[in-house]
């Protein structure tokens, strides 16, 4: 049969390089108002990127600005000025609401050390440089999504930001102590200081942290710069059985409003798990006296304050249960203390369209200008919305669903100057600036393009749509739908049947939506069709999707990818005999169930950091509450193994079904994993090798769970084309 597809290394990394120099946006800003000479008023944009760069095996980040002309309504005039600039050794920074100053978190190695700056700048002028690692009141400072932050008081006098807890110096009880030490001169005093405190026997005492992505974050604390006086307090009066992040100032700068996650009896990991018990707290600056705001039943994250300074808005799920779930959107009066829902959890989705609210995080920025509305980025089943809240009324409005892009993510919102970044499967990201309509107008939204993006012609995309057979209905959860993306060149030949590569989705409660994807677009442009299916138990369709998943997994999930596949198999473009499947993570869990329960009807998988077998991930993954929810188990932090409840775990997981296997199976592992631990794949690979099954293992070190490091993506990349070219053509 005629072929369309790339198998030429050399050409599949000359495609994979040209697409990948697409880069994405991580950031916007938006300056203050300045009115010009000939009184027009502007604002200047300050947007960071991210890009790989495969030559220098890093991701680079750089910064470009424009300049946006504006009557506060619509967009008069924009453009870019200048150039792209690199920015490197950048932990953080943020200008100061001013405008006026700019604080930088800055790291870099000086004689071999490395060290970090907290920078303060004023024009030109870089007017203070503290060393923060020779002050010793903290350890690291928190650059992550999570904990960190880096907020100027609204006095512009203060700082504040999170870092790790001071931990003493350990050291053996057989170390002497070193003469060439005492005697430094200037710096004795310090080093007699630091020798006090050092403790003895310490050495080797585990410091349990947050887990995957978090790995070395274990005991947050909150500190504060007093720019004027050059001195870093940390914050007392945070109970010790909680880890603060996600802080602000609180209106009056008093105090400071923070999230705190419950780490007793344990810290479970965080990354794609919001539903950690956690609460908003305000600790007042005097006298350290710290007030809970929440209730502490429930967890909640991405606290915003309105610009009147008198409401926050913050997301809040259930504790345990599925990993994500259909959030909240809450809101903390803060002169009354009083807690209201503004956007409930939606079960399931009514004529409006509107699914429920699966964000883990808010712009950093969210409000209107008025106070009165929210705008939230969110999955609305396989697209990525706006979407408009109106606090007063609850009611939600999407501002994109009209729209032909896949994609819409807000950067940030300034007097209704909206900075987004939208993309669709065949259109990598681009910048565009909005203003929000007033409320109650019917206006929409007119989007002014910053940064263009080409569309990639030769890639067509579609959503479809499944409707289960009913006796794969779910009799709990009845009548539930689920949709795929399909992904596929747009010219096929004369007589060509394409080939197709089955992706389910991980998480599993997660979502492919319409959005601009490295590796389909390559293997599209290469010549295959991807299908990225979102069984049912993805995010964006409603709680009741969500909930139907746990208990049924290795089933419900398995058995849609399946339906999907076969449906769209029943149309004559594909090729039957070449189909291939490659998910990560809860993704490669399906992907190993596929090849064991359909034997045969995939002639190549591809497997990054599979769940292989629950009952053995239980004991060494950072989140064993997930092994147990996705099996149907109600989790506790004190439950102990229990052999009923590890035989359902082990009877759910693709290791069950390995001696059916017959598909050439590529493993990729990351050494560093901590939420599917490396053992998982190994368990797999030799169960394989033990049946002559082909396999082959890629082991990446230094790499955690998502292998996302330059030289891991870029040749798991070509392994992954090469392994499937392979095993369809032979
Ligand atoms: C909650 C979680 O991390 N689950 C993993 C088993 C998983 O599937 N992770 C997904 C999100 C991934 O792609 O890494």
């Amino acid at each position: 049969m005629n072929s369309q597809v790339v198998t030429n290394p050399e050409d599949i990394a000359r495609l994979y390089r040209e697409l990948s120099l697409f880069p994405s946006l991580s950031r916007a800003d938006v300056g203050p108002v300045v009115t010009s000479q000939y009184g027009g008023k502007y604002s200047n944009i300050y947007t960071e990127w991210s890009q790989r760069d495969l030559d220098r095996n890093e991701n680079v980040n750089f910064c470009r600005q424009y300049i946006v002309f504006h009557d506060d309504k619509s967009v008069v005039y924009s453009g870019a000025s200048g150039n792209c600039t690199e920015i490197k050794g950048e932990l953080q920074s943020k200008d100061s609401p001013s405008g006026d100053m700019k604080a930088v978190v800055r790291e870099c190695t000086i004689k071999g050390e490395d060290k970090q700056f907290l920078e303060i700048w004023s024009k030109n002028i870089k007017m203070k440089s503290i060393n923060l690692t020779a002050l010793k009141k903290h350890g690291k400072v928190y650059e992550d999504d999570q904990f960190g932050c880096l907020v100027w008081s609204h006095s512009e006098t203060h700082l504040l930001y999170v870092a790790e807890r001071k931990r003493p110096k350990a050291k053996s009880f057989f170390q002497s102590e070193s003469p060439e030490l005492s005697s430094i001169g200037d710096e004795e005093e310090t080093v007699r200081r630091e020798e006090k405190e050092t403790v003895k026997g310490e050495q080797f005492v585990f410091h349990e942290d947050w887990g995957e992505g978090l790995v070395g974050k274990s005991c947050p604390v909150l500190c504060v710069l007093d720019i004027e006086g050059d001195n870093v307090s940390v914050l007392e009066g945070v109970p010790d059985n909680i880890s603060p992040g996600q802080a602000f100032w609180a209106p009056g700068d008093t105090g400071v409003v923070f999230v705190g996650w419950l780490h007793e009896p344990f810290r479970l990991g965080l990354k794609f798990c919001p539903n950690r018990s956690s609460s908003l707290y305000y600790v007042d600056l005097t006298g350290g006296k710290c007030e809970q705001l929440t209730s502490g039943t429930s967890a909640v994250s991405s606290p915003r304050l309105s610009p009147d300074q008198c409401r926050i808005v913050y997301l809040e799920c259930a504790v345990f249960g599925p990993h994500m779930q259909c959030s909240r959107l809450c809101m903390f009066d803060w002169y009354t203390k009083k807690t209201s829902v503004v956007v409930d959890m939606v079960n399931r989705p009514g004529e409006d369209g509107f699914t429920g609210i699966y964000s883990s995080q808010l712009s950093r920025q969210c409000w209107s200008a008025d106070s009165q509305r929210v705008i939230i980025s969110c999955p609305q089943r396989s697209r990525k919305d706006l979407l408009m809240v109106d606090t007063s009324t609850g009611s939600v409005t999407s501002l994109t669903s009209k729209s032909d892009v896949g994609s819409w993510c807000l950067l940030n919102i300034e007097r209704d100057l909206m900075v987004v970044s939208c993309s669709s499967p065949n259109c990598p990201p681009r910048l565009r600036v909005g203003f929000l309509p007033p409320r109650d107008s019917q206006e929409e939204v007119v989007w002014v393009t910053l940064e263009d993006s080409q569309i990639l012609p030769e890639i067509d995309w579609q959503i479809l749509t499944f409707t289960p057979p009913p006796e794969q209905d779910n009799s709990q959860y009845p009548g539930l739908d689920f949709e795929a993306l399909l992904i596929k060149p747009k010219e096929v030949k004369d007589g060509v049947k394409l080939p197709l590569i089955v992706t389910p989705h991980g998480g599993p409660h997660s979502v492919f939506v319409a959005d601009w994807f490295l590796y389909s677009s390559v293997l599209c442009r290469m010549g295959f069709a991807v299908l990225m299916v979102n069984y049912r138990g993805s995010t964006g369709y409603g709680q009741d999707n969500i909930l139907s998943l746990p208990g049924n997994v290795g089933t419900q999930d398995v058995k849609d990818v399946q339906f999907a596949v076969e449906s769209v198999l029943k149309g004559d473009e594909f090729d039957m005999q070449k189909v291939a499947v490659s998910g990560g993570s809860h993704g490669g869990f399906l992907a190993c169930h596929l090849i064991g329960q359909y034997p045969g009807f995939y002639k190549a998988c591809v497997s990054r950091n599979p769940v292989t077998n629950l009952a053995s991930m239980i004991g060494s993954t950072d989140i064993p509450d997930w092994c147990m929810v996705e099996a149907g188990f109600d989790y506790t932090t004190d439950c102990l193994p229990d052999p009923a409840v590890w035989e359902q775990m082990l009877n759910k997981s693709p290791i069950r079904y390995v001696t059916q296997v017959q598909t050439p199976v590529l493993l990729t592992l990351g050494e560093d994993d901590k939420r599917v631990p490396s053992k998982q794949g190994i368990e797999y690979y030799r169960a394989l090798q033990a049946k002559k099954v082909p396999v082959r293992l890629l082991w990446y070190p230094g790499n955690n769970h998502s292998l996302s490091k330059v030289d891991a993506e870029s040749d798991g990349f070509m392994n992954i084309a090469l392994w499937i070219i392979q095993h369809l053509w032979k």
